[in-house]
């Protein structure tokens, strides 16, 4: 445009202002405008505004030159696609009202003066500045396309990436929310037996006490010993001590079959089991359950006094009136183990109740009227004394809870085991006399069949409430024990030892 108009001043012959006026429009004002624009905080913004004056004074320069019609045209043309190119269509109205604005203040300043004609190198001047003008602005756009496609594809990528990332960072979060579970199952777990640890007992233990007497529920604590265990690691050696305990473990896990009863090894060769909400008749029940299980995995152990792996176990119950915290739960189910243990091993006892039957028990012991195994009851045959003792140990119970005045059911289940107990014991019995050569062994084979007759009468009636209290205490205390393994089988003990 600059050559152009200046081809066309030069033509004209206009003088020194028209020269002036292009000096100062394409060589000075295209500065001014560059500073300003630098200057602005926005400076886009400020370029683009800059166009609306350009057309302004577009406008009044080809008034001063009185409307050339080639070069007007090329001047109009170049701003208006430079416009459309740049704001888009709703800014060329804007800039042909600017450019009609600059013609219209020179035309009433200096004169409305209309010369069209340009000479022929003008206007071919011009025709190639607008062919060459459109040329540019199609390349650009060409251009501008083609950066976008490739901004889009770059994008996509980068979308991909990113989507890729995402998922690979689901994945992650996920292996690290399996891995702290783990962490906090392998933190609350025994190593070596894989049940639940003792701290994991401290801290859940109370809750669990708590829950249950708000609900009015009763609460359980098995505490369970490996008998005679020291002897155990000393004869087998301590590997072989931890393949029994583990063995223990799994009997003991097994145990606790409902989702709230919890297994936890309680420290060396001591295990707790709680069981929320079972009263102490189911306690009594699946602790028996456990110690014959425990006697029935028939682990080698010579030094044990039935020649295998037992255990002993104390039981106490939270109930509304007794053992209301936990502290007092643990010493009373310790107490009871302790009663166990003195009472022969491979036993279940329950801790006395309440201050009155803890009287009534005490009261028991000042009577002797719990059973004490004494070595001279021994026969020499390590089996039988050991089922012997056992024996001892399950009469006690059913003694005490006759006396502490158990309900009738929780002591019917205890005669009920008993009798499993004292049936099989009396089988084993008659195959060692007989083996013995005792020649009394058939009329011996005899005396068991009534006794376990008349066990099974006398339950039935108790059951039934049909008897009183007296009379499974007489057959027990008496009729099984004194007179029978006390008497009776002291006939065969010469045989034994022969
Ligand atoms: N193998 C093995 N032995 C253990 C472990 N923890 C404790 N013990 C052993 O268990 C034995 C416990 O012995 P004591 O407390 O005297 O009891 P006990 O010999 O079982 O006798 P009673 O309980 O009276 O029947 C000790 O010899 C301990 O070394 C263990 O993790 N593995």
């Amino acid at each position: 445009m600059f050559v152009a108009s200046g081809m066309h001043i030069f033509a004209k012959n206009y003088g020194v202002a028209a020269w002036a006026l292009l000096a100062l429009l394409f060589l000075l004002y295209p500065h001014v405008q560059y500073w300003r624009a630098a200057r602005a905080a926005d400076s886009v913004k400020t370029e683009l505004d800059n166009l609306l004056i350009d057309s302004f004074l577009l406008g009044l320069f080809m008034a001063a030159l009185e409307f050339p019609l080639w070069l007007s045209f090329a001047a109009i043309m170049a701003t208006l696609t430079n416009n459309a190119a740049n704001k888009g269509w709703p800014s060329v109205p804007k800039n042909v009202l600017a450019m009609l604005a600059g013609a219209l203040i020179w035309v009433t300043v200096r004169g409305f003066k209309f010369s069209p004609d340009t000479g022929w190198p003008l206007t071919i001047f011009c025709m190639v500045g607008i062919c060459g003008y459109v040329l540019v602005i199609g390349n650009v756009g060409f251009q501008r396309n083609l950066q976008l496609r490739r901004v889009r594809e770059e994008l996509r990528t980068r979308e991909q990436e990113l989507l890729k990332a995402n998922q690979s960072l689901v994945v992650n979060l996920q292996e690290i929310e399996a891995l702290q579970q783990q962490l906090r199952e392998q933190a609350s777990r025994d190593s070596l037996t894989a049940l639940y640890n003792r701290r994991y007992l401290d801290t859940t233990l109370d809750r669990e006490l708590a829950s249950c007497k708000r609900e009015g529920k009763p609460l359980s604590l098995i505490m369970i010993d490996v008998d005679d265990f020291k002897k155990y690691n000393d004869l087998h050696g301590h590997q072989a001590g931890d393949q029994c305990l583990i063995a223990v473990a799994k009997t003991l896990q097994a145990s606790a079959k409902r989702a709230s009863d919890l297994a936890a090894r309680y420290g060396g060769e001591e295990f707790l089991l709680v069981l929320p909400g079972m009263d102490a008749t189911a306690a009594q029940g699946l602790a028996e359950e456990l110690r014959r299980s425990v006697e029935a995995l028939k682990i080698p152990h010579e030094q044990s006094r039935g020649g295998s792996v037992t255990i002993s176990i104390g039981l106490a119950v939270m109930t509304n009136d007794s053992h209301k915290d936990v502290a007092g739960l643990l010493r009373a189910a310790d107490e009871a183990l302790y009663h166990a243990k003195h009472g022969g091993r491979n036993q279940v006892r329950l801790a006395t109740q309440t201050r009155r039957a803890a009287r009534v028990a005490e009261s028991v012991a000042v009577n002797l009227v719990q059973l004490v195994w004494h070595p001279a009851y021994e026969s020499g045959q390590a089996e039988l004394d050991a089922q012997h003792r056992a024996l001892f140990g399950h009469v006690n119970n059913i003694l005490a809870a006759l006396l502490l005045e158990r309900p009738v059911d929780e002591v019917a289940a205890l005669i009920d085991t008993l009798i499993g107990d004292v049936a099989k014991h009396f089988e084993d019995e008659e195959k060692i006399i007989l083996a013995a050569g005792f020649p009394g062994a058939a009329a011996h084979a005899a005396m068991h069949r009534e006794l376990i007759a008349h066990a099974g009468y006398l339950v039935s009636r108790f059951k039934t409430r049909d008897l009183d209290r007296g009379e499974p205490f007489q057959f027990l205390a008496h009729d099984l024990v004194a007179r029978h393994i006390l008497g009776e089988d002291r006939e065969f003990f010469p045989h034994l030892s022969a």
